[in-house]
């Protein structure tokens, strides 16, 4: 038997229309938390939520709930104005901006406040519905999975009806620092409903310690590494990146409808770069600013203006909410005076989309795009950027996410050091040459749970690859690849490209890592007790390579340039191997343990031998080590 879920969500993955009395069509609905969704597999789900509309009349709710059943939907029908002042007011124009570092309304503080206390009282009515429905349907043994801060009532009711309840809820967008979240007057009421939970998931672990930090500093309840615990009583806290099912993509473009649309499209765009936005029209996503950026781009480079186009879908969303409106009109407008700007009596170089468009279409749109910009200014996670990559495989377009760091020396390294990079230089791998990579293939078919040990089964006997087991990741690492000797090899490349010939005497290590990770903290330190480290000289470590271009764990198989071979980098665009020889260099580096200073960022377990408490701290220590060099400059970029 398969395990039953009760998926609960505010919005159902079907919006209904009424095409009659008592009849209804049912399209997808949009939005990352649907589509992540429709991954899960394997269990027997039903999924409770609002169908998109209000239904007021008996044979209309009826029809609907027949035709959702089919789906294994189960809807909870609001009224126009409870769904005002719960969807629109409270969670749309008070939570979400909150999640989002956004301010709270501002404009007329005795009106806000009146509408804030009936949006909450709203708020908490829906909830109670929600538990109504649910109770209707559950069965001993059923585990609930609540979406979103929509219903972060709704651990606390079902709790209350039976304490036996398995309940997880899940939270999709960021969970902002404690000095944004105590700006919400419900702020100590919500946490302890949610802490009802037996689970609290969020996306990545910074969210989660802000949602922990919140519960100690706010409760005064007691955090541990598992989560939160009240009077003996454990909420385990955790992050759980959602994904989407790539699959479901990748298999689409083989469709002969989704073909027809990449040729229609190829031939639309010919001789055109297409730059692709895809987005709900929402105050997080940094529309306005995608396109100012973009116009900046078309005066700074205007050589470009025929051979660009910024294609932008903006689904339209929370559409009854005044900060949506504006923002509406205010992209029409900038998008209005850019084309006129720029446009010709043939193109124009922005195409805006105030539309959803179908599943086909939009798998065509990230097949033929060769950039996708996502410029949100806060996210939860943002799917469609997995959706992009999963479209690229044959194309190899550039995801565009953040600020790529073209303005700094400075160095990248991606996949735990496999690839490296300089700001203004290509991608190199540290690969070794002939890794054989047979059985990735048919470990990526394996059940999770058997993956561990089929892994060890294909690699039994290979020594060039390292299995590392996280808590819920097995990697599968190219012997030595590690974080530390990313940073060892970083090192050479500096000294080997800069033609160092004073040691380096001081190298500072800062981050937040994994466990698994944990190792870069002490790397370069002689004490440090790690097998995957290279073993160093007694009380020094010289990095000239003669103790480790044998050792099997060395990460410095690199390989002269005119030996270079093509390789695939992160972006998918070809890379060459590392152009620094470490057999051909002399004892230039010399660094010594003392003057590698690893340091934690908020994390008290840890191998490192700092402690930071926070981002802040950091970018204090960064400031006044700046100021103490000589020769230092202040300028705008401080
Ligand atoms: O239901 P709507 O009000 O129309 O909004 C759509 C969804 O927006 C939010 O999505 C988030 O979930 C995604 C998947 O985890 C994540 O990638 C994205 O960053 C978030 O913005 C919202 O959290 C959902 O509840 C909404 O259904
Ligand atoms: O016309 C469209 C365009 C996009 N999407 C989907 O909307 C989701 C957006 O998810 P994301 O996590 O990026 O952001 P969210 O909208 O949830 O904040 C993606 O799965 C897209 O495939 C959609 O349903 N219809």
């Amino acid at each position: 038997m398969k395990q039953r879920i009760l998926i609960v969500s505010n919005r159902l993955p079907a919006s209904a229309k009424r095409r009659g009395e008592d009849k209804w069509s049912l399209d997808i609905s949009a939005g990352g938390l649907v589509s992540a969704l429709l991954g899960v597999k394997d269990v027997d789900a039903k999924w409770i939520g609002w169908a998109g509309l209000y239904v007021p009349d008996e044979v209309g709710r009826r029809s609907l709930t027949e035709a959702l059943a089919e789906k294994g939907c189960i809807p909870v029908f609001l009224d126009e104005d409870t769904m005002n002042q719960y969807y629109n007011g409270y969670c749309n124009s008070i939570l979400w901006p909150l999640w989002h570092y956004l301010t709270l309304p501002q404009e007329d503080r005795v009106t806000t406040t009146r509408n804030y206390e009936s949006q909450f009282d709203a708020y908490k009515r829906v909830n109670q519905m929600f538990a109504d429905i649910l109770f209707q349907h559950y069965q001993e043994g059923d585990v609930i999975w609540i979406h979103d801060f929509h219903l972060m009532f709704l651990p606390k009711y079902l709790k209350d009806h039976d304490i036996n309840m398995k309940v997880g809820w899940f939270h999709h967008s960021p969970f902002p620092s404690s000095e944004i979240y105590r700006m919400l007057p419900s702020r100590l009421e919500l946490l302890r409903a949610v802490l009802c939970s037996d689970i609290v998931g969020f996306h990545t672990y910074d969210f989660a310690r802000h949602f922990v930090s919140a519960c100690t500093g706010m409760l005064g309840l007691e955090g541990t590494p598992e989560g939160v615990e009240d009077q003996g009583r454990l909420t385990r806290v955790v992050a759980f990146p959602i994904g989407m099912d790539s699959d479901r993509f990748r298999q689409a473009l083989e469709l002969p409808e989704v073909k027809r649309h990449i040729s229609e499209l190829s031939q639309r765009f010919a001789g055109r770069k297409v730059i692709l936005g895809v987005d709900r029209l929402d105050i997080i996503k940094g529309i306005p600013q995608k396109i100012l950026a973009f116009e900046k781009f078309l005066e700074e480079n205007p050589d470009w203006s025929d051979k660009v186009v910024l294609l932008q879908i903006a689904v339209p969303t929370r559409t009854a909410v005044p900060e949506y409106q504006k923002l509406t009109s205010q992209v029409h407008e900038i998008v209005g005076r850019i084309n006129g700007r720029f446009g010709t009596l043939t193109a124009v170089p922005i195409h805006h989309l105030d539309q959803s468009i179908d599943f086909h279409a939009l798998c065509a749109l990230y097949a033929v795009s060769d950039v996708a910009l996502i410029t949100s200014l806060r996210d939860g996670m943002n799917l469609v950027s997995y959706e992009y990559v999963a479209c690229q495989e044959s194309k190899k377009g550039v995801l565009i996410l953040s600020e790529n760091f073209g303005d700094f020396d400075m160095w990248l390294a991606a996949e735990h050091g496999m690839f490296l990079r300089p700001t203004h230089g290509q991608w190199m791998t540290t690969m070794p040459e002939h890794l054989n990579m047979d059985w990735v293939e048919s470990v990526k078919k394996e059940p999770p749970d058997l993956i561990l040990n089929t892994v060890k089964h294909h690699l039994h006997g290979i020594t060039t690859v390292d299995v590392v087991q996280g808590s819920r990741t097995v990697e599968v690492r190219s012997a030595g690849v590690t974080k530390g000797a990313a940073i060892e090899h970083i090192l050479g490349e500096i000294v080997h490209s800069k033609n160092m010939v004073n040691p380096i005497d001081y190298v500072l290590c800062i981050g937040h890592f994994l466990g698994k990770d944990e190792g870069i903290c002490a790397f370069l330190d002689p004490a440090y007790p790690s097998e995957s480290k290279m073993k160093p000289k007694a009380g020094s470590l010289s990095l000239d390579g003669s103790d480790r271009i044998n050792s099997r764990n060395s990460p410095s198989r690199v390989h002269k340039a005119a030996a270079a071979s093509e390789r695939s980098s992160p972006s998918g665009h070809s890379t060459t191997t590392s152009n620094y020889d470490w057999r051909e260099g002399s004892s230039v580096l010399d660094l010594k343990g003392e003057n590698y200073f690893s340091c934690t960022v908020g994390r008290k377990q840890s191998n490192a031998r700092f402690l930071l408490n926070s981002s802040n701290e950091v970018v204090s220590v960064l400031k006044e080590l700046a100021t103490a060099t000589p020769g230092y400059k202040s300028s705008a970029a401080d």
